[in-house]
């Protein structure tokens, strides 16, 4: 059980409160001066609990902060307390749940976007009270609140325990394959359009955005692909029944990817991690096997983080292609004293003459973060033709994928040229700093491009690097 060095009990009037980004419990009235005292209150609570749930799940850090949920729009927690136990009372349960625009595959392995979509994020009772109706109890309560369904809940990464909690009171058993983090149920897409809550709404992109199911290697690793409106024209041609069959085989291997539970599957080794990983000596095993579970984590947020770093690499060297942005080398630049490592951005270095490609350092997460923040800017310095020697040569993109020889696009415009892009579906700006990358794929408003586990999807628009 949880118990504090304060009285937990003028912020919980009932067992179950409800807390959102002002950090304040529902029920919470004050004046500022307590609202201040609530608030630093309810953080720690959070931060606690959000903790246990961390360790109890073997994660590496925290699914839940404080810190996060003050960033969210539409994130809510609901806390669990028994008030009259021990001097002060415990907590014993937290349940985090949000709405995220989502690209998930239906039943037919067509892909749809649900916007809004109602998302189980985090939920931990405490172990001295589990499996004494605390989490049916906990999870009635925010269906009750949130007027939502679990069939029409998708969730995040389950756990074992999560799992058998989903088929034990509710019946849910046979999942839907996707290929990212989320699991949802068969039922899920029935309804027709607005069936997802309040907010829910679905549209199949087939139709819409020029996003198909493919067979290619990207679309089992990542989802679907970017196809563009000559493939669309060309697949829309008929051979009907190849195509299902096609479909049915994808899907198949789509199940044997799916990471079901929250120590998923082992994923199929990815030609970019690996190539990103060479460098430092892990071969690049997606990982994802029990116990392994923060290190593929870790390791996919790292690649992640180099992604965006390749994006920005790739970005300049698009501008690079510009005749009159050519520029002669710099001078030799006088020597200075050493930058502090972690608050200097060093520009990427002119890709190595050998072929053996040099990622990009990112140290963490936050890192990536802070090179997304600045919303890209360009690099002190450019690389032009005269440099590489290539011609619409994205360097960043082509060293990884293909070291050895030189590579060129059809570009039609920039923001399809050999883009690698993360969590933010093709066409979709950037409307704020903040926004960035995180609302596309598989993520709500928590800041920085990374799932509420910590890991990030990963989806690849260019379909013709592989
Ligand atoms: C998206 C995510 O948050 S994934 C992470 C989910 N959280 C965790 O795995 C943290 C550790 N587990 C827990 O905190 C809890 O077990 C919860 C939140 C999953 C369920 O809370 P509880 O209070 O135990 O649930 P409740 O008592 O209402 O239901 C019990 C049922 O949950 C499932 N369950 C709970 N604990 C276990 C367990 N150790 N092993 C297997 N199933 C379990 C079972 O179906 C169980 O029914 P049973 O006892 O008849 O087998």
């Amino acid at each position: 059980m949880v118990d504090f060095r304060f009285d937990i009990k003028p912020l919980f009037p009932q067992p179950i409160i409800k807390v959102t980004s002002n950090l304040l419990p529902h029920t919470f009235r004050g004046d500022r001066r307590q609202c201040l005292d609530a608030t630093s209150k309810m953080s720690e609570i959070i931060d606690q609990l959000g903790q246990l749930s961390a360790i109890s799940q073997g994660l590496s850090k925290p699914v839940t902060t404080a810190q996060r949920l003050r960033m969210s729009e539409n994130q809510t927690i609901y806390l669990l307390a028994d008030p009259e136990a021990g001097n002060n009372g415990v907590v014993t349960g937290l349940l985090k749940v949000g709405t995220k625009d989502l690209y998930l595959f239906d039943e037919k392995g067509q892909t749809r976007k649900m916007e809004n979509s109602p998302s189980i994020l985090d939920f931990y009772v405490h172990e001295s009270r589990q499996r004494a109706g605390l989490g049916k109890r906990l999870f009635e309560t925010m269906l009750r609140e949130e007027q939502w369904t679990p069939l029409k809940c998708s969730v995040d990464r389950p756990s074992e325990k999560l799992l058998a909690f989903l088929g034990k009171h509710y019946g849910l058993v046979r999942t839907i394959p996707q290929a990212n983090n989320f699991v949802l149920y068969e039922g899920f897409f029935n309804d027709g359009s607005t069936s997802n809550g309040r907010n829910g709404h679905d549209s199949p992109l087939s139709q819409k955005n020029g996003l198909h199911i493919t067979n290619s290697p990207n679309t089992q690793l990542f989802g679907a692909t970017y196809l563009g409106d000559e493939a669309n024209k060309r697949s829309s041609g008929g051979r009907r029944d190849s195509g299902s069959q096609q479909q049915s085989s994808l899907l198949q291997q789509i199940t044997q990817i799916s990471p079901n539970g929250r120590y998923g599957a082992p994923r199929p080794t990815c030609s970019m991690a690996e190539i990103i990983h060479a460098g430092s000596g892990n071969s690049g095993k997606g990982g994802g096997g029990s116990g392994a579970e923060s290190s593929s984590g870790n390791d996919i947020a790292e690649i992640a983080a180099q992604l965006q770093h390749l994006q920005t690499i790739d970005h300049y060297s698009v501008q690079d292609l510009q005749p009159e942005l050519e520029i002669e080398p710099e001078p030799e630049p006088e020597p200075e004293p050493e930058p502090e490592p972690e608050e200097v951005y060093t520009p990427p270095s002119p890709p190595p003459k050998s072929h053996t490609p040099t990622p990009p350092t990112v140290r963490s997460p936050d890192r990536a973060e802070s090179i997304i923040g600045d919303n890209r800017k360009p690099p002190a310095f450019q690389l032009s033709k005269q440099h590489t020697g290539m011609k619409n040569r994205s360097f960043g993109v082509g060293m990884a994928v293909m070291p050895s020889s030189k590579m060129e696009f059809n570009q039609q415009e920039r923001e399809d040229f050999g883009v690698v892009k993360i969590n933010r579906p093709l066409g979709n700006e950037i409307t704020s700093p903040g926004h960035d990358n995180t609302d596309a794929m598989s993520t709500v408003s928590s800041g920085g491009g990374l799932t509420d586990q910590g890991y990030n999807d990963l989806k690849f628009y260019h379909n013709k690097l592989w």
